[in-house]
């Protein structure tokens, strides 16, 4: 499917809570734009009509905002063309990757290397992430300008907190001033010590040193407290206990520009399992007990959560076969987060759809200030093909990603994703659901 061809996607559900749109409606596409939405569209001699399959819905291009694509310097792990890939096997038309790469993203040059892989591959959006200070370290500010310049759309030393509050209150500073999103990993390393899951009787039983959910939940406390020093838009990045969410929901309350992310594994899975001793259950921050995980799917339900966000962290898999102390933190997420949360939030009565859309599209777009979050006349045509009732086994060895550091192998979930069209191109095709066959073969499937 090339660019300048002008189709019309047929018949399928759409839901587009950023229009008011839940319902039967075609769109119709040409030279990579969105020209028309609207019911029972003419179909132009000539024009060519993609029926969209029974039971699946059509969504605004969903955008994970926190990514590791890990090139350059781990190209073993995954480079910008492979998370690509699994981005739009996954349903992402963007992803919003962060700057601990090798080198550290602190610069235009490393900025417009990442973007260079991405128009080369040509398959979903990349939107790097600059750092926050000079190789992360947390000493000298970044040049946040010259990162914006080069396509920076936010700043963060994820990996690693925003070292100093004085160092904060300068990134948030000069971050507001340029409107570049400031994006802070919520963790004071001095009470995480070498813990390396969540301090509670799980990590006792095992013998594995804990991190208490308070090193998050401090952390969360100073930055909401610098966001409204410095009045400027601060964002949490995988927030994963409930007294943050409160510590959120306060500063929301007190008027303070704060948002936050929740990564799928965190409503998902608790520290019940560790006792697997799966080197894949260990991630940053650690998984939870079931009280946190309750709490947070409340907040992606009331709205209090702005966003699920995969924090896809490819490791290979010799580093993961490491004991438990010695392994990397962090497990990949952009092919499984669209089931996990159709399973998990959707078909249990949780979240409707449109909140799913929420969380997936329409917020991350509007936080990042990035195109997309709307099936809108006259905006590129980023959009998400979803199967709500596909059934899914996950299995590592056909993901896309060049690694396999997931702990869902073998489950079986409901909901999965249909096709992923970027700029009007249909990128991805999922050969599993029925209906698609007519459809223009894709550059994955
Ligand atoms: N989340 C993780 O466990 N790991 C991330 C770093 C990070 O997101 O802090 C990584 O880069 O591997
Ligand atoms: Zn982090
Ligand atoms: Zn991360």
């Amino acid at each position: 499917m090339t660019q300048g061809m002008t189709y019309i996607l047929k018949n399928g559900r759409v839901v587009d809570p950023a229009n008011g749109r839940d319902g039967i409606f075609d769109i119709e596409v040409r030279d990579g734009v969105i020209v028309r939405v609207g019911q029972d569209l003419p179909v132009p001699a000539g024009t060519t009509v993609l029926e969209v399959p029974a039971g699946c819905v059509v969504t605004p291009g969903l955008i994970d905002m926190h990514v590791h694509l890990r090139e350059p310097g781990q190209e073993h792990k995954e480079t910008v063309a492979s998370g690509v890939t699994a981005a739009v096997a996954g349903g992402f038309t963007a992803v919003a990757c962060m700057p601990n790469t090798s080198p550290i993203n602190d610069s235009a040059a490393v900025t417009r290397y990442i973007r260079d892989k991405a128009d080369a591959a040509g398959l979903a959006r990349v939107y790097p992430i600059g750092a926050a200070s000079v190789g992360s370290k947390g000493e000298q500010l970044a040049e946040i300008g010259e990162l914006k310049t080069a396509g920076c759309v936010a700043v963060s030393d994820d990996g690693h907190p925003i070292r100093t509050a004085l160092l904060m209150r300068r990134v948030l500073e000069y971050a507001g001033m340029l409107d570049v999103l400031v994006i802070d990993h919520c963790e004071d390393p001095t009470l995480k010590g070498d813990g390396v899951v969540h301090e509670g009787p799980v990590a006792s039983e095992l013998g594995l040193h804990g991190i208490p959910g308070e090193a998050e939940e401090l952390w969360i406390e100073r930055d909401i407290t610098l966001a409204g020093l410095t009045r400027t838009p601060f964002h949490v990045a995988h927030l994963s206990t409930a007294g943050s969410l409160r510590a959120v929901r306060a500063g929301k309350a007190r008027g303070i520009q704060v948002t936050c992310e929740v990564a799928p594994h965190h409503f998902v899975l608790t520290d019940e399992a560790l006792r697997s001793y799966d080197t894949n259950t260990k991630m940053n921050p650690p998984l939870r007990p079931q009280a946190d995980v309750d709490a947070l799917v409340d907040g992606l339900a009331d709205g209090s959560v702005d966003v699920i966000a995969t924090d896809h962290a490819p490791h290979h898999a010799d580093e993961k076969a490491l004991s438990y102390d010695q392994a990397p933190f962090g497990i990949t997420g952009l092919e499984t987060a669209v089931s996990l949360t159709f399973d998990r939030l959707v078909h249990t009565g949780r979240i409707g759809l449109s909140r799913m859309v929420e969380l997936l599209s329409v917020n991350p777009a509007r936080i990042l200030k990035v195109t997309g979050g709307a099936l809108s006349e006259g905006a590129p045509a980023d959009i998400s093909v979803l199967a709500p009732d596909l059934k899914v086994t996950v299995r590592a060895s056909t993901q896309r990603s060049l690694s396999r550091n997931m702990p869902f192998e073998g489950w079986d979930l409901r909901g999965g994703v249909a096709a992923t069209i970027v700029g009007g191109r249909v990128v991805y095709r999922n050969t599993a659901v029925e209906g698609l066959g007519a459809w223009p073969p894709a550059a994955v499937q």
